[in-house]
């Protein structure tokens, strides 16, 4: 059967259409790049977050708000942007109420005064579905200087710039999972899941350091996978420097598996490589060093490996279908 699953579809019937503008770079990064005036390039990405998909139906909508322009600037962090302003799509389910909706603006300009950007336009729909809504978010960089998920070369370290698993924990606490863990463990899982914190801290030295970076999205090992595929490198992974907080590590020794960490999502940290005194400069700045670039002997492998051992991963993370 004809695998009908996001990435196969994005691959097979939609990067044709995507040719080989250099805008596009080949529907295989975070976002697009336009030049913009002679000093900048203006980079832009686009996320839809939908009701029981995304977020719970009991999540408040404006942290729902919130969430959905957070994830959308954890893509510009991850290349070194400078988030601009953003276009927003609702697809409201019919009947909703105006307070809902006054609920959901409010987070919006919540974040707007805390990440510094503006609402340039939109679309308003209704839907006899769940709630569906997305952002275009765009932001500048100083021209070529955009991280692509394609820049990593054989002998980078690879780092991650904080806890793995956060978000995926928080949405299982959502859902009556560990019932038993302390009160402050769970709210610190919880808020990561609705409110994560994009990583602009970290665009700066990413811009000045990485070869190739990405936000965390659908999994470490997954994402991890999208820049080996990109760049055309073999990545190895040490399980047991991936970083967790102690409110994870409280999780696992109620149960939660690592493998479930590192395939959960939700992560939006950033994923990036460098070499030698770069690499050293991203953890200096608090990345935290997880893996290795290989020459590519079968194009974009990940090994995660424990205690020198690979381990066998079922599932590297979130796919559409
Ligand atoms: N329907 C689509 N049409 C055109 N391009 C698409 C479509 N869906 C995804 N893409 C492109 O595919 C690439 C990868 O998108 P993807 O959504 O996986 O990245 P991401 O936003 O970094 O990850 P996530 O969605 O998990 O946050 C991007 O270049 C994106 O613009
Ligand atoms: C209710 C609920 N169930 C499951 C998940 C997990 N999840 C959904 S989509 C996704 C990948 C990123 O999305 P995308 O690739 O669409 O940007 C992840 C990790 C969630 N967040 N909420
Ligand atoms: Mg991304
Ligand atoms: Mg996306
Ligand atoms: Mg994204």
């Amino acid at each position: 059967m004809t695998d009908n699953s996001e990435f196969s579809v994005i691959d097979r019937l939609f990067r044709p259409l995507a040719g080989l503008t250099s805008e596009a770079r080949g529907l295989r990064d975070d976002v697009a790049v336009l030049p913009s005036d002679n000093t900048h390039d203006l980079v832009v990405t686009t996320d839809a977050m939908v009701e029981g998909v995304h977020f719970l139906s009991t999540d408040p909508l404006d942290k729902v708000a919130q969430k959905l322009l957070r994830v959308n600037l954890s893509d510009l962090a991850a290349k070194g942007a400078v988030p601009y302003g953003y276009q927003l799509l609702t697809a409201w389910p019919h009947g909703l109420p105006f307070e809902a909706k006054q609920t959901f603006a409010k987070g919006l300009k919540a974040d707007q005064a805390r990440f510094n950007v503006a609402l340039f336009g939109g679309d308003t729909v209704s839907t006899p579905g769940p709630l569906m809504v997305s952002v275009t978010l765009f932001g500048r960089v100083a021209k070529g200087q955009t991280v692509a998920r394609a820049g990593a070369k054989a002998g980078d370290r690879v780092l991650v710039s904080g806890p793995i698993g956060q978000g995926y924990l928080g949405l299982k606490v959502l859902q009556g999972e560990y019932p038993e863990l302390a009160a402050e463990f769970k709210a610190e899982l919880v808020d990561t899941y609705q409110l994560p914190q994009p990583r602009l801290d970290m665009a700066d030295v990413v811009r000045a350091n990485a070869h190739a970076s990405m936000d965390i999205s659908d999994g470490l090992v997954a994402d991890t996978g999208h820049i080996a595929q990109a760049s055309r490198v073999d990545i190895d992974i040490d399980l047991n420097r991936v970083p967790t907080s102690r409110a994870a590590r409280a999780a696992m020794a109620l149960g939660a598996s690592v493998l479930d960490l590192i395939s959960g999502g939700d992560d939006y940290q950033i994923l990036c490589t460098a070499s030698g005194e770069r690499a050293k400069a991203l953890c200096e700045a608090g990345f935290v060093d997880i893996g290795e670039c290989f020459p590519a002997k079968s194009q974009g492998q990940v090994i995660v490996l424990s205690d020198g051992k690979p381990v066998e991963i079922e599932n590297t993370g979130w796919v559409h279908s």
